[in-house]
């Protein structure tokens, strides 16, 4: 059961990455394959997923890629059944893939808060159900889901995105408990500010607003995909065998870094 950690830890386990063409959700997909592990990433874009599965590849690993919208049921239900059936079991489901921008509340149209809700929340449920199926058949499996420290506190700017991530923590944490007697595990991981060419261009795209997180993360620096990609390595294996319905937070501090004073005006 506790494999220990090293390059064959995921073999013959086979995992679906869903944004895994870009950012945070292609270093998972690169980390799994590292461990031994058979891909499947899927997204809209087929350009991108290609590009990972030739990385993966490359590197001597094992993947494939789906186009697909994680906002149609039936076309997630087809992609995911597809993927367990090629690999014969299907193991692990990172739900990443997400569609953020910032906007104030009494800006974002009834589209934009709709394209929001349905990518990160509905799609999350989509793909959760769809591979659940083949986990709880299993009667072993791990779900994933990539969610921000605003699912609890809050953010202005971003009152879609942090409705949808709240959805998912209070679903995640709803079917842990729900399937965790049928060996279905479910955890979130949450990320602070990622070097990602997603996130930098809906979040952060000018150089003083980058420089505005920047200064809200008490580790003094962004994190990069492939360390919170150890993270959700971490979560998915085998390590983690006892934890469900958790939520490991990955970002150098800055979701309790609210306080006053600065670190001059401690030591004094
Ligand atoms: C700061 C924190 C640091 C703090 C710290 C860090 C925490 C960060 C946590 C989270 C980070 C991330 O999620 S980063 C992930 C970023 N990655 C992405 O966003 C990639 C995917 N994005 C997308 O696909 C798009 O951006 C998205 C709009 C979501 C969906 O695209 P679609 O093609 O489906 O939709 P569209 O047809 O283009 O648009 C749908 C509607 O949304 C509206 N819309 C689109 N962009 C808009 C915009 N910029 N402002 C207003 N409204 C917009 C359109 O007008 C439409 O509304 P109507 O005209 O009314 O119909
Ligand atoms: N970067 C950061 O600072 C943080 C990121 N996060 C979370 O991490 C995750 C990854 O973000 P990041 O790597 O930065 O961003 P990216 O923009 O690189 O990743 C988003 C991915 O989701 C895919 N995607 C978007 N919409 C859909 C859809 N409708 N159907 C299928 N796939 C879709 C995109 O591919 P395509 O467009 O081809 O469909 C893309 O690969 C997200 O859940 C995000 O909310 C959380 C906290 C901080």
């Amino acid at each position: 059961m506790n494999k220990e950690v090293g390059s064959d830890e995921f073999t013959g386990r086979t995992a679906l990455v869903t944004g895994g063409g870009t950012g945070i959700g292609r270093a998972t997909a690169r980390r799994w394959a590292a461990g031994g592990g058979h891909v499947t990433v899927l997204g809209r874009r087929e350009e991108p997923l290609r590009a990972t599965v030739e990385l993966i590849e490359a590197a001597g690993g094992s993947a494939d890629a789906v186009a697909c919208d994680v906002r149609d049921p039936a076309a997630v239900e087809t992609a995911v059944d597809r993927a367990a059936e090629r690999a014969g079991r299907l193991d692990v489901l990172v739900n990443n893939a997400a569609g953020n921008f910032v906007a104030a509340g009494e800006d974002i149209s009834p589209g934009g808060w709709k394209a929001v809700i349905d990518i990160v929340l509905n799609g999350t449920f989509h793909c959760t159900r769809a591979a659940a199926r083949h986990m709880l058949d299993q009667g072993s499996g791990s779900v994933l889901n990539v969610i921000a420290s605003y699912a609890w506190h809050g953010h202005p700017g971003t009152a879609h995105s942090a409705a949808a991530k709240a959805g998912v923590l209070a679903m995640t944490r709803s079917l842990a408990v729900e399937w965790a007697p049928r060996g279905v595990r479910l955890n979130c991981l949450a990320p602070g500010p990622t070097e990602t060419e997603g996130a930098s261009a809906a979040l952060w795209p000018t150089e003083a607003a980058r420089a505005r997180v920047l200064a809200s993360v008490p580790a003094g620096r962004f994190t990069t995909p492939e360390e919170v990609a150890e993270s959700a390595a971490f979560l998915i294996s085998d390590r983690a065998a006892y934890i469900t319905g958790e939520v490991l937070t990955v970002d150098g501090g800055q979701w309790l870094g609210k306080s006053v004073y600065t670190d001059e005006r401690v030591r004094t």
